[in-house]
């Protein structure tokens, strides 16, 4: 891997936040290969998650790394993290070197096919601190990322997340902004996303 700075970044202009998208973070048969990996090595789980005193399976599934005292508590789940493998470990640094950021915990996603999904929320749990930095990473299928400001309702806006491609929320954005990524009718393969962050 040393696909560093091989895509521009683009930088969305969107006000009270601070988005920026590198759609080939990583090169096409680098994110084959990671992808891959993930799929079978991550031991993957499906929780689940209170909303508004209903217990539901999660939408998807998800696994925790991370050092070992951050757990990380989200929609009343509390997680435990796994110890870092060396797969992990190799695109945090990649991660960390273009952000600036030492991240301390990664949470993956896997969205098994278009029904799987991930509702509007924003990444602003305490733990997380004023202005977190959020560095998601996407591989396999394409899938649309929303976001919506919170008070502003013309706001909005849409963008598909590629294969291998890195996606930066920082500054006030967690503030602002909600995000999700919505079910879709079209036939979907499996996509896998990390979003690395540091918990204080
Ligand atoms: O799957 C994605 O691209 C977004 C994931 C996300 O927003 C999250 O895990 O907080
Ligand atoms: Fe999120």
């Amino acid at each position: 891997m040393n696909s560093l700075f091989q895509s521009k970044p683009i930088h969305l202009n969107l006000p009270d936040a601070e988005i920026i998208y590198y759609p080939a973070f990583f090169n096409k048969e680098e994110a084959d290969s990671i992808y891959a990996e993930l799929i079978n090595e991550i031991p993957w789980q499906q929780d689940e998650i209170r909303v508004f005193g209903k217990i539901h399976a999660q939408p998807r599934l998800t696994a925790l790394f991370g050092n070992e005292e951050k757990p990380y508590s989200y929609s009343n789940i509390k997680m435990q993290p796994h110890p870092w493998n060396l797969l992990l470990q190799k695109i945090k640094s990649q991660i960390e070197s273009i952000s600036d950021t030492n991240f301390t915990t990664v949470l993956l996603n896997y969205y098994r096919d278009g029904r799987d999904s991930n509702g509007w929320h924003a990444d602003d749990e305490k733990e997380l601190g004023t202005n977190p930095v959020i560095a998601s990473v996407s591989f396999g299928a394409e899938r649309t990322f929303q976001l919506k400001h919170n008070s502003d309702k013309d706001q909005k806006k849409s963008i598909v997340l590629e294969h291998g491609s890195l996606l930066l929320m920082k500054g006030t954005t967690q503030h602002f902004w909600k995000h999700q990524i919505p079910k879709t009718a079209k036939p979907t393969t499996p996509r896998i996303n990390l979003t690395f962050r540091v918990i204080k």
